[in-house]
């Protein structure tokens, strides 16, 4: 690591001490960018990467909500307004007890920069709380939203910051959320994405993350002679991403053997079809239950009490969970059998030094920045047809969807082919997201 890069670390570790997945983020792009940034004359002397890691704000609040058994209940709720450079801030709210400052600082940061690949208007920025969906009725689930949009509705709005869901906040919490915001300010307004069909949202939404994972990991493949037909691949997690990630590698010729959640994974050696996923969305989305219930329906299948997928020997890999669930250890193991594709569909999936494991190995690697770009897209385009008051055909989205992965995967070629043709898609998709930030940032002064 050059000096200018250890000194810019060290910084920010001095100024954001306690939070290691945001400098973990930080490190990634640090270590790609401020080399880019000595090449380039015009990004230099202008602190654009220390101004990218200083939160334009931050806004912590209490929320206070009464349970089912007449009991107060306190969390904590955040909203990270990062960086609104090119566009109002967007990006999702987590609800999940593991949420705290630097779990969302991480995840606002690098909303920035795939907000940028997208090619759309959006800044970046992210929020949540430490509140726990899982075990709560619908009613508690209804008030918790409810408290939680008292506060933030101050801070939002269509034009100013457009929050949408992520882990814990699906369909069910957007609609609330939705639903307070519209009471409190009497608007009917695009102030969040995900919402359902029959207030404004946008057919391919609740699949786009997902789907979009599989068109880049296609690009990728492409660009090398290759497809999905017939490729084995192990899949983490078994929500939303997860779960059209899934279904597009299903049809386009995949075999699907795996699934997960926080309690362990299944493995399908038949793999996961069309009418098996859909087992799994019933017992995942309205059953609110386990995967290890699969295996009731499907006693063929296996289920691997808390162990992860990544020993399931694959030739492509697509991590849909959560940050940091696969180490060196398990991408050792990829690697070692067989498996030469990997495409992130969650946030940072992939520790540092699984990601060293991956580029050493010379195996395609998308991070999540790029490859679940996807989801936001189609938020982006969800933000569109509320203001033209329209909406689009599932065709028309899903097309505009491929051009933006396909536009996307091309940025990170142009950005991170080294003279051999091998694509480091982190440096590619880290640079073509700092140059169209960096540009408005410095047209607009330093503010
Ligand atoms: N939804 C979207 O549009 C986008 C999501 N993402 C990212 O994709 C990932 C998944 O999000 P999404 O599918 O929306 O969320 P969901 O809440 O729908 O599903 C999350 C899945 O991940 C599992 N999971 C969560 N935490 C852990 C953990 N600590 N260990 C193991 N498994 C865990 C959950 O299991 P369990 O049910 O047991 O908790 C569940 O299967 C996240 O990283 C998110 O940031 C990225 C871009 C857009
Ligand atoms: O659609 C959105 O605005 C949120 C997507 C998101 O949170 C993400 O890309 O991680």
């Amino acid at each position: 690591m050059s000096q200018t890069i250890t000194d810019f670390i060290n910084g920010v570790t001095l100024k954001n001490p306690n939070e290691p997945e945001f400098l973990q983020a930080v490190l990634e792009v640090a270590e790609t960018v401020i080399p880019f940034i000595e090449q380039n004359e015009k990004y230099q002397n202008q602190k654009l990467l220390e101004r990218m890691v200083e939160a334009d704000r931050i806004v912590i609040f209490r929320v206070a909500w009464i349970d089912d058994k007449g009991q107060t209940q306190v969390n904590r709720g955040y909203r990270i307004q990062m960086n609104s450079a090119i566009g109002p801030y967007k990006g999702g709210l987590r609800f999940h007890p593991t949420v705290n400052l630097s779990v969302l600082k991480f995840l606002a940061f690098e909303q920035t920069f795939k907000n940028s690949l997208t090619s759309l208007p959006m800044g970046g920025g992210k929020g949540g709380s430490d509140f726990d969906p899982k075990g709560k009725s619908d009613i508690e689930v209804m008030r918790f939203c409810q408290a939680f949009m008292t506060e933030l509705e101050k801070y939002i709005g269509a034009d100013t910051d457009v929050p949408a869901g992520d882990i814990g906040v699906g369909a069910r919490e957007v609609g609330y959320l939705f639903g307070q915001y519209k009471k409190i300010r009497n608007e009917f307004t695009g102030v969040l994405t995900g919402k359902g069909i029959s207030f404004g949202g946008s057919l391919i939404r609740p699949e786009a993350t997902g789907y979009g994972t599989v068109y880049f990991a296609q690009s990728m493949l492409a660009r090398k002679g290759q497809d999905l037909k017939d490729k084995t691949v192990v899949v983490s997690g078994s929500g939303n991403v997860a779960q059209y990630a899934v279904e597009k590698a299903t049809q386009l010729g995949a075999k699907v053997v795996t699934m997960s959640d926080s309690g362990g994974y299944i493995y399908d050696a038949d793999g996961i079809d069309g009418d098996k996923l859909a087992h799994i969305m019933f017992l995942k989305n309205e059953l609110r239950s386990r995967i290890s219930d699969y295996i009731v329906k499907y006693p063929n299948a296996k289920y691997y009490d808390n162990e992860k997928p990544w020993g399931q020997k694959c030739d492509i890999a697509l991590p849909c969970a959560t940050q940091n669930e696969l180490d060196a250890e398990n991408a050792k193991t990829l690697v070692a059998n067989g498996c030469f594709c990997v495409a992130e569909g969650a946030n940072m999936p992939s520790t540092y030094e699984a990601v060293v494991v991956f580029h050493d190995a010379k195996i395609l690697f998308a991070p999540g920045k790029a490859s679940n770009a996807g989801g936001v897209a189609t938020s982006g385009l969800e933000m569109s047809q509320n203001s033209l008051r329209l909406s689009w055909t599932a065709e028309e989205v899903d097309e505009k969807l491929k051009a933006i992965m396909f536009n996307i995967h091309a940025a990170c070629v142009q950005y991170g082919a080294d003279e051999n043709g091998y694509v480091d898609y982190v440096k590619g998709a880290n640079i073509a997201g700092f140059v169209k930030v960096a540009d408005a940032m410095l047209a607009q002064g330093v503010v």
